[in-house]
């Protein structure tokens, strides 16, 4: 595992933007949180979902991915076939390499090119696996976290897997403790929707007060 967030205190210089990474483990309720972010007009840029897009019918990674990984890894209406391609790179270390080799550039790209469209106060980019694979230039980290029994219920819940694929998903993630260690904010989402409420609005106000303040800086 590395250890490989960066972090700055300041505006990011690249970009001039005032950088925060959130992540947490699936199911912990990055996504929740991010939409009350968003909801407060932070600019959220998600790597899931940029994935997701790369991924779908005509996305852009798709020619690619076919050409290394054959025709039977996409499905008949033109998408990665995301269940084969979870089986596949659980079971091989290599063809996970493989896949990250043609996806996280594009996904870096696009990051890119929706970070310079950003308009709010600060951008919050929403990184899984912002703990295992870093290198992002950040100015805070805010982990969601919950207990593992919780991520579990709620991802069995959500997306019908078995105990044992949402374990065996877990298993290649970050622990809490590792997540934790790198976290500037920690948002606990143990309880009800609502208390995630007053948790946000504390750290939207927080990110709207140091992003001015660094911006000033770099006036
Ligand atoms: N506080 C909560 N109370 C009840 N359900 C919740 C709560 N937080 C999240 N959930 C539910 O748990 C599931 C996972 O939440 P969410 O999609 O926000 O997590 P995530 O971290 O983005 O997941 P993933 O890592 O799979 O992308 C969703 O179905 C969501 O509605």
């Amino acid at each position: 595992m590395s250890s490989a967030v960066d972090q700055q205190k300041t505006t990011n210089i690249a970009t001039g933007k005032f950088l925060i990474g959130l992540t947490g483990g699936i199911g912990s309720g990055k996504t929740s949180v991010a939409n009350g972010f968003a909801e407060r007009g932070a600019s959220v840029i998600d790597t899931d979902a940029i994935a997701h897009s790369l991924t779908a019918p005509g996305g852009t990674a798709i020619t690619a991915i076919q050409a290394a990984f054959g025709n039977d890894i996409i499905s008949p209406q033109g998408a990665m076939d995301r269940a084969k391609m979870r089986a596949l790179v659980f079971s091989d270390v290599r063809q996970k390499l493989r896949l990250e080799a043609i996806l996280h550039p594009m996904i870096r790209a696009e990051v890119a090119r929706q970070t310079k469209l950003a308009t709010g106060p600060y951008i919050i980019y929403v990184v899984p696996l912002l703990v295992e694979k870093g290198h992002w230039k950040l100015a805070r980290i805010l982990v969601v976290d919950c207990d593992e029994e919780l991520q579990m219920q709620r991802v069995m819940q959500r997306d019908g897997l078995s105990e044992q694929v949402v374990k065996a998903i877990m298993a290649q993630q970050a622990t809490r403790t590792q997540r934790l260690a790198v976290a500037t904010d920690v948002i606990q989402n143990q309880g009800a929707f609502e208390a995630l409420i007053p948790e946000i609005d504390r750290l939207h106000q927080l990110y709207c007060q140091l992003s001015s303040a660094n911006q000033t800086e770099y006036l």
